[in-house]
């Protein structure tokens, strides 16, 4: 008999987890949701926005007959989130979570919670915000979902995680925990280190003052500055976890940036048009293929 999910427990009721329970609410209306937070504060403010059929005080009564229960805690606090549950849990139950990087989570979450259904996922569907009052239900709508089950993971959980993620609106791809941190260091991850150090410098330039930084950030700059308005605790948490990947990419991309670096310096026109016009042959590609809109506009207008 295929697995359905009647009841889910959300452990994490912040932007991720808030926007999890809003999805269900509207697409899932017959599935129970029940809620925790570590955070009293956002156990009230998910009570009064009316996230859950309920929040419980305690991880362990929260997930308590639940088929799905999905982890939306920063990736360093997986371990402390599952521990904490962990008595309440039934054998049967399917334990996921939405943390950035997979590797890592994935051993967390396999000693933290021995003998249960551990299939780890990935939303790749996001704000710079955070919280309960940032989540919205159509977060995840045409976005992809990357669930990374390994070989003892039962079919049937992972057919029953994917139709989940597919009734919130995702497309679900399946890929093992290696492979998503080495793709999303590139895709993600970097670009957020990237955008965190080029604000950090642009503030620190004596020449350029904070002012300047303001009035003149309507290019480029102001995706940048969004990126870096991004949670903190949470990409802390991301760059200790995905660490050898991050570092591998980071060492080919500062390889990259010395070539164009000498280019500029020899005054090397060709190789910065060539590179330049590879870089928006890429960019056109993904539009085309419809995978992304043109002009994100996250966090502005929910
Ligand atoms: N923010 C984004 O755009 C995306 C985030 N993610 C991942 O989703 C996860 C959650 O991120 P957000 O929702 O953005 O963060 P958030 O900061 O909005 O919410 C996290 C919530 O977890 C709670 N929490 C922390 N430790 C806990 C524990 N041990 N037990 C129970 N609750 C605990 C916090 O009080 C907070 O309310 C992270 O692992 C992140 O890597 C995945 C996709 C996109
Ligand atoms: O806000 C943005 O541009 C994002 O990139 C959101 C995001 C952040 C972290 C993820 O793991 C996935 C998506």
């Amino acid at each position: 008999m295929s697995r359905r999910v009647e009841r889910l427990a959300i452990i994490g009721l912040g932007l991720i987890g808030s926007s999890i329970a809003r999805a269900v609410k509207e697409r899932l209306p017959d599935v129970m949701v029940t809620g925790h937070d570590a955070s009293a504060d956002v156990r009230d403010i998910a009570q009064t926005l009316g996230l859950c059929d309920a929040v419980i005080d305690d991880a362990a009564g929260a997930v308590a007959d639940a088929d799905l229960v999905i982890l939306a805690v920063p990736v360093g606090g997986m371990a402390a989130a599952a521990s904490a549950m962990a008595p309440g849990l039934g054998k049967d139950t399917i334990i996921s979570d939405v943390g950035s990087s997979k590797a890592s989570v994935a051993e967390a979450l396999g000693h933290a919670l021995p003998g249960h259904i551990v299939i780890p996922a990935h939303p790749v569907a996001g704000t710079e915000n955070s919280g309960p009052a940032a989540g919205f239900a159509s977060l995840f709508d045409g976005r992809w979902c990357i669930v990374t089950p390994d070989a003892a993971a039962p079919a049937d959980a992972v057919a029953a995680l994917t139709e989940f993620w597919e009734a919130l609106g995702a497309k679900v791809d399946v890929m093992d925990a290696a492979h998503h941190d080495m793709v999303l260091a590139v895709t993600s991850h970097l670009p957020h280190l990237i955008a965190y150090t080029i604000v950090g410098t642009a503030s620190e330039l004596e020449e350029v003052t904070e002012s300047e930084v303001i009035k003149y950030s309507a290019g480029g700059f102001r995706d940048f500055t969004r990126i870096a308005a991004s949670d903190p605790v949470m990409w802390r948490d991301v760059f200790l976890a995905n660490k050898d990947a991050v570092l591998a990419t980071l060492q080919r991309f500062n390889e990259d940036l010395t070539v164009l670096q000498q280019a500029i310096r020899r005054g090397d026109a060709d190789k910065l048009e060539d590179w330049f016009t590879r870089t928006r042959a890429i960019r056109r590609s993904i539009i085309a293929e419809g995978q992304d809109d043109p002009a994100p506009d996250f966090g502005r207008k929910h």
